[in-house]
């Protein structure tokens, strides 16, 4: 029932705890039981794997259930909290069912029911057939599955990081996942001048409003901005800075917006933390671009995959997005090289390149060459060569012509 599953159990009690552990261990879950508050936002907030549920008691030795979740959901989305609770504890388990928690159980219980519960709270399934969106790393995997979570609920969402991340792309998914889905979505930019706030708020109704870059928006758009976040028909989505938190302490960003935002939030790591998404990315873009051609090219090359992960990305998915666009544009086989995504490292720069790529890249122009001569016969390219067709072949498959 629970099978590759992890769960954290917050429960101080030893007898309930370890009948709860074995339970849910007998059941196929992973379980991390910790005994006071404090370890528990620790196991959830730096998990060694992606947290599916939090089972928590709302007595603790040094807090309670409440502290846990309002802590935790100041700096992450939490995962789905099923409080267990004691008679007298009801009245504070209904309020964390209104912020966010998302069940709860009054003591004595029975397993089958508590399981029943447990089962309904958890995380959507990680593995539910849903292709990567983000990326393939573990750090964007995790965003993935912030952005089904936010999705279900409808609180305002702040996304931070560097420019060029997708963040207006994540705001979209999580709209396109929510409950307002049918009705607009309506993207103000506030790079611009003016960023057209106004005639957003006036349109928007009961969408989702996402505002990009909002430290850039100036007071008096705060102001209104706030004024319409009284009793909004919206759902208000925001990007900004990797460091946007400062904005109040700068004074830049009113600190009630800021404050607002900051209980949900989804960081976005920069791809140079991630290398291995920038090549997942340059080749989704190449797929989609790619496929609109009248002729197809074969591929991303493996030696343009490597300067693909080597390369650090100052402008993130938007440089990755206008680098494969060229390259596409330039390539002049049927495979992406390295030049033709970084034509800044041809061979009239004074930049070094490594013997390995100066010889790849001077056999790849003697192959084509041979292979045009002979239109194309391997043999014959090879006699030419004076290398066996073998040798040619093997060639040919690693530098992907
Ligand atoms: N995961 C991704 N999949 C496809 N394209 C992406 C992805 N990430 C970034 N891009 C490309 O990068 C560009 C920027 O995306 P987007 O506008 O969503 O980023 P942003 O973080 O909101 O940028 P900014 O903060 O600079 O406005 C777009 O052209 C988009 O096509």
């Amino acid at each position: 029932m629970l099978t590759g599953r992890y769960i954290v159990l917050i429960e101080d009690d030893s007898v309930m705890g370890s009948s709860i552990a074995q339970r849910l261990e007998l059941e196929g879950a992973e379980v991390t039981w910790v005994k006071q508050a404090v370890r528990g936002i620790a196991a959830v907030r730096t998990p060694r794997k992606t947290v599916d549920a939090v089972v928590c008691d709302i007595r603790l030795p040094d807090g309670t259930g409440e502290e846990v979740f309002e802590t935790l959901s100041r700096s992450v989305a939490p995962p789905p909290f099923l409080f267990i609770t004691g008679q007298g504890e009801i009245d504070q388990a209904v309020r964390l069912l209104r912020a966010g928690g998302a069940d709860y159980l009054t003591k004595p219980f029975d397993m089958r029911a508590f399981l029943g519960r447990l089962v309904l709270t958890l995380r959507p399934d990680p593995d539910g057939d849903r292709p990567p969106q983000t990326g393939i790393s573990p750090l964007a995997r995790q965003i993935d599955m912030q952005v089904a979570d936010l999705a279900r609920h409808d609180r305002p969402v702040l996304i931070r990081g560097q420019r060029g991340l997708g963040k207006a792309r994540i705001a979209r998914r999580i709209h396109e996942l929510s409950s307002r889905r049918a009705a607009s979505f309506v993207t103000v930019n506030a790079h611009d001048e003016p960023s057209g706030l106004s005639d957003a708020l006036a349109a928007v109704a009961d969408g989702t409003l996402f505002v990009s870059g909002l430290e850039r928006l100036d007071r008096v758009e705060q102001d209104r901005l706030m004024d319409a976040l009284r009793a909004p028909s919206f759902r208000l989505i925001a990007s900004g800075s990797a460091d946007f938190s400062e904005s109040a302490d700068t004074g830049n960003v009113r600190s009630d917006l800021v404050y607002t935002l900051l209980a949900q939030e989804i960081v976005v790591p920069p791809l140079s933390q991630r290398t291995e998404d920038a090549v997942w990315l340059a080749g989704q873009i190449f797929q989609s671009l790619n496929d609109r051609r009248s002729r197809p090219l074969r591929g991303i090359s493996e030696l343009a995959e490597r300067a693909l992960r080597e390369h650090d990305w100052p402008g993130n998915g938007r440089e990755v997005r206008s680098r494969i666009l060229r390259a596409i544009d330039v390539a002049e086989g049927d495979w992406i090289f390295p030049t033709d995504i970084f034509p800044e490292r041809n061979a009239d720069t004074p930049e070094i390149r490594t013997l390995a790529e100066v010889r790849e890249h001077a056999e790849r122009g003697q192959i084509l060459k041979a292979l045009e001569q002979t239109g194309g016969q391997i043999a014959e390219a090879a006699r030419l060569l004076e290398v066996s067709r073998t040798t040619l072949w093997e060639k040919m498959q690693k530098l992907g012509l």
